[in-house]
């Protein structure tokens, strides 16, 4: 096929969503390689390129028709104006990993306490689009000083009155000697698509790939025996993502069950099965899979 038709994927180039969009891809069965700090590689065996980009780019890239999919947060979606249904790019999957939150941010000893008091007040925040829409929906005008970086200091420095910026752990907020006053929205790392799309077939594809290394990431095998008759209170334990695989056993008064739970579920659900009466208990790690 010529190349000038292949799927174009952009990747984040630096920063965290780097190693995140990486290791998805691979464990996807993408496998490319980037040489030094190429901005360019080919999927092998697929009608792939990765193009690797700033991520804040990456909305916009996908909007213009640059590339076709990418790899971005859902923050930086909506920054890029492009978070709204029927826009030029589609969220085709939100991918589990890159979890934070976007929050007004106040000194801790402030006497602020809603949004609407940030009124004449002065904001420095890296996300100008979002912060200017929720400060209308809250009837506040406020000064917004548009930064790339670093916010966190800018109170301290006497630029800002509060800040609006992501916050994970809340360790840089602590740090500075700040807290949240109110959020904003929470975000992910998602998998985005033009409308453009040169190659949906493909996209296709590479989404139904990335689900099976998502949903695998995201849930584990339990694979357990039980009497019988006490196998509709063992199905409200364990429902299964459809539903669970029911084996007969030599002893027909038992069965065994294979089902899928969610991993942060596991043990729960194991002592719960045990107090009921299942044996052989056992959780198996799943790597990829298709439902
Ligand atoms: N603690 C966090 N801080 C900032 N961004 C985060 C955090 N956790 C997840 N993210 C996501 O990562 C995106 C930033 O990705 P990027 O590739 O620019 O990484 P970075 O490490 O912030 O790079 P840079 O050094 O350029 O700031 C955010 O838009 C957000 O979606
Ligand atoms: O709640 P936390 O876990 O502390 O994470 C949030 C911090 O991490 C990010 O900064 P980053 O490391 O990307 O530096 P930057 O400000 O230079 O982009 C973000 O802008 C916050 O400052
Ligand atoms: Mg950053």
């Amino acid at each position: 096929m010529d190349s000038q038709n292949n799927l174009r994927i952009g990747v984040p180039s630096k920063g965290r969503l780097s190693e995140i969009a990486g290791d998805l891809l691979s464990q996807a069965g993408l496998k490319y390689r980037r040489q030094n700090r190429g901005l360019f590689a080919r999927v092998n065996g697929l009608p792939i390129d990765i193009i690797f980009l700033r991520t804040d780019d990456i909305p916009t890239l996908c909007a213009e028709g640059a590339i076709d999919m990418g790899v971005t947060g859902s923050d930086l979606v909506d920054e890029a104006g492009l978070g709204s249904e029927n826009s030029a790019v589609s969220t085709r999957m939100q991918l589990g990993v890159g979890r934070c939150r976007l929050a007004i941010c106040v000194p801790d000893d402030t006497s602020l306490k809603t949004a609407a008091d940030l009124d004449k007040k002065r904001i420095a925040t890296s996300f100008p689009t979002v912060t200017a829409d929720y400060l209308v929906k809250h009837n506040a005008k406020a000064h917004l000083v548009a930064l790339a970086g670093s916010v966190e200091v800018m109170i301290g420095l006497g630029v800002a009155d509060a800040i609006v910026d992501l916050v994970e752990t809340g360790s840089t907020l602590a740090a500075n000697r700040l807290k949240i006053l109110e959020e904003i929205g929470s975000y992910e790392t998602v998998l985005i698509q033009g409308s453009s799309c040169r190659d949906k077939d493909t996209a296709d594809r590479v989404v139904r790939r990335l689900e099976g290394v998502v949903i695998a990431r995201d849930y584990s095998l339990l694979e357990y025996n039980i009497p019988r008759s006490k196998l509709s209170q063992a199905e409200a334990i364990t429902p299964g993502f459809n539903s669970p695989t029911v084996n007969s056993l030599e002893n027909k008064d038992w069965c065994s069950i294979r089902v899928m739970v969610r991993r942060k579920e596991v043990i729960d659900a194991m002592e719960k099965l045990e107090s009921l009466g299942a044996s052989a208990i056992m959780e198996t790690s799943i790597s990829n899979c298709r439902l």
